[in-house]
């Protein structure tokens, strides 16, 4: 599981090397029972197609462990396989059961490659193999029977169809997954996790000076205690829709947690970050919150800290900037400290 982590998998990337591992294995085992059979038929040509394909399985088993490259080498690995399948599909010595293989085609190229390139990849080779099956078995009674060639059909078609909308449906379900783990569902922010994700990516991409801002809505246990926990949430809202329009669109607004925010400011420096923070204290000031029929007004803290190296971790700066915060709040309230 670590070592799938390390490469910073997404869950379809994680999945699909998993899925590529047993489909390399599988390959490269029938591979030498295949060998082994042309190699006793003196089948010596197709022989060889089999040993370069199971070569290339068995090369590439370690090299999927880790590769930040895995699309690339799933479609190369998937051109060769089945360039050898429809080798061995033109070879008048094969039998018809080798057709059997085509069937496969679409899920193996859908669940690894996704719908995209897993359609051109079919689009190809399923076409072309079905151009080689009326090639050499056009006058079989087999293809003059329209009950047979209604069944291959379907099948074949069924099979494209079939992978081509899981893997739709699969893709659809993982983006709303991956949305929801990175998105506080009150206020529709970014939470933690995205926070963090985000820091990471711009410290690695040196987006410097990088500020942080961590507001804190002031005396705000007094508006659910008044009101209720359901106005509280509304406020919240506003609040978070108010921050959000104050920002340009590098810049990420989070929910920590309660009436806890904080904003990230790549290649900000301290002057404009607390022009910025300055802005927001006064938008969230000057932001009236109809509720029946009083309106609530409530005010912020905000402390700023700024990362000037690359090698700042998160904690540190939030800790920071959560000290200035403390400070404002022991200051009064309603300002800006940092
Ligand atoms: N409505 C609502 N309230 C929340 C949520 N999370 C935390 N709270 C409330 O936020 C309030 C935070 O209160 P305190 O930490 O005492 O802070 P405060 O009243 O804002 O006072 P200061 O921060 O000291 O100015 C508590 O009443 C929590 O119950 C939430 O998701 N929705």
């Amino acid at each position: 599981m670590s070592e799938l982590i390390d490469t910073g998998d997404t869950l379809a990337q994680r999945h699909r090397r998993a899925l590529m591992r047993v489909l390399l294995v599988c390959t490269a085992l029938f591979g030498c029972i295949f060998i082994a059979l042309n190699f006793a038929a003196g089948k010596y040509l197709l022989m060889s197609v089999e040993i370069a394909v199971t070569g290339f399985a068995l090369w590439l088993l370690p090299v999927m462990k880790r590769t930040p490259n895995l699309q690339r080498w799933t479609l190369s690995y998937l051109i060769v396989l089945y360039s050898g399948t429809t080798y061995a599909l033109v070879t008048p010595a094969t039998s018809v059961s080798v057709f059997g293989w085509v069937l496969i085609m679409p899920v193996v190229a859908h669940l690894l490659l996704g719908r995209f390139w897993g359609g051109v990849l079919c689009g190809v080779f399923v076409p072309l193999s079905a151009a080689i099956f009326v090639w050499r078995f056009g006058s079989d009674p087999l293809l003059t029977n329209p009950g047979s060639v209604a069944n291959i059909v379907t099948v074949t078609a069924c099979s494209y169809l079939l992978s081509h909308v899981y893997e739709a449906s699969r893709a659809e379900a993982e983006t709303q997954l991956s949305t929801m783990a990175l998105t506080d569902s009150l206020t529709g922010l970014a939470n933690r996790s995205q926070l963090e994700q985000s820091y990471a990516r711009l410290m690695m991409a040196k987006r410097l000076p990088l500020s942080l801002l961590m507001l804190d809505l002031d005396y705000f246990k007094r508006i659910n205690d008044a009101h209720g926990h359901d106005t509280g949430d509304a406020v919240l809202r506003a609040i978070a829709k108010t921050m959000v329009k104050q920002l340009r669109r590098s810049d990420l607004a989070c929910r920590l947690g309660g009436e806890e925010f904080c904003v990230l400011l790549p290649e900000t420096p301290h002057a404009e970050a607390r022009q910025l923070a300055e802005r927001m204290r006064d938008a969230v000031e000057v932001l009236e919150c109809q509720h029946r029929h009083t309106v609530l007004r409530l005010t912020a803290s905000i402390g700023i800290a700024v990362a000037d190296t690359a090698d700042e971790p998160l904690e540190a700066l939030l800790h920071r900037a959560d000290e200035n915060l403390y400070r404002a709040k022991l200051d009064g309230r309603n300002r800006v400290v940092g």
